[in-house]
């Protein structure tokens, strides 16, 4: 296991990833000026943030859509790293919260954090600990839910599955529009479904980050975003003992709970 402070810094409680971290700028984001009509999608690592990215990139830009754009998502949808849900003053602006299951989000941040500069283990037990203990970039799964749950009236918030993107992904885009308030043709929809699918958006250069991580972080090989994107992938990795181990933590942080989680392809 790799010291994870050299990876990490804590701020306000949350962990930032330390390096290139300014901590001025951190410290200048309650002053962060948001507008009325901006629109943010909150995620834990892993849990489909860049499919998302890619998702409300197509239903706003008409020329990403028809392919005339050559712009990068993350040009587009830029991430915004902050530590709670204080500073989001305005009611009228839309949250996305995107949810995967917790076991797949662990499996996906196990493979993602070996190629990147970011707290690893040798082994998905060792990866588990550090997962079970929020001391990952993004801190405690269970923190990061429960608090924006918890906080949930307090603005126009709405909590999206993964699973059923996965499940339907058309029927899950009507509902982000309506939640956005778009409305988008037939045929722009098609094309929106089409280009948001896995195998495609693997290709897209301007979505599947490929450019960034060879730029940012030096990495050629390809996948580290877009690895499987399945449900289910964590029975690969987990054996009986910890996937018990995992739902005894899950139960007794996640008593009560109100929303649902898919674990399995085939469950409703
Ligand atoms: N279009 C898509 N359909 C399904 N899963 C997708 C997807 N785009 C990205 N993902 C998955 O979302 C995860 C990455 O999430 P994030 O963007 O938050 O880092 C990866 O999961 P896997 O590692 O399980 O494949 C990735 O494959
Ligand atoms: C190494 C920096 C980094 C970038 C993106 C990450 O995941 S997510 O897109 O926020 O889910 C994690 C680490």
């Amino acid at each position: 296991m790799e010291d994870i402070d050299s990876f990490l810094f804590k701020f306000k409680g949350y962990y930032f990833l330390r390096p290139g971290l300014d901590i001025g700028f951190l410290e200048t984001l309650n002053d962060f000026e948001i507008r009325e009509d901006d629109v943010f999608i909150v995620t834990y690592p892993k849990s489909g943030t860049i499919w998302f990215q890619q998702i409300l990139n197509l239903i706003y830009f008409d020329e990403h859509r028809k392919s005339t754009g050559n712009l990068e998502t993350v040009f587009r949808v830029p991430y915004f790293e902050y530590p709670d849900q204080n500073g989001f003053y305005f009611l009228s602006l839309q949250i996305i919260y995107v949810y995967r299951n917790p076991k797949d989000v662990m499996c996906s941040y196990f493979h993602f954090s070996k190629k990147m500069p970011l707290p690893t283990t040798s082994t998905i037990e060792e990866f588990m600990q550090l997962f079970l203990e929020g001391k990952v970039l993004g801190s405690l799964w269970f923190d990061h839910i429960k608090g924006w749950h918890e906080h949930k009236s307090l603005f126009n918030i709405e909590f999206m599955m993964y699973e059923e993107f996965k499940k339907d992904l058309r029927g899950s885009m009507l509902k982000v529009c309506k939640f956005l308030g778009k409305e988008l043709s037939d045929e722009d929809m098609d094309t929106v479904v089409s280009q948001a699918m896995f195998e495609n958006m693997k290709l897209d250069p301007r979505a599947n980050y490929d450019n960034i991580l060879k730029d940012q972080f030096g990495i050629q090989e390809k996948g580290h975003f877009l690895r499987k994107g399945t449900i289910g992938d964590w029975k690969n990795y987990m054996t009986v003992e910890q996937n018990e181990r995992f739902d005894k933590i899950f139960q007794k942080n996640m008593k009560d709970f109100p929303l649902k989680f898919i674990w399995d392809m085939n469950e409703e």
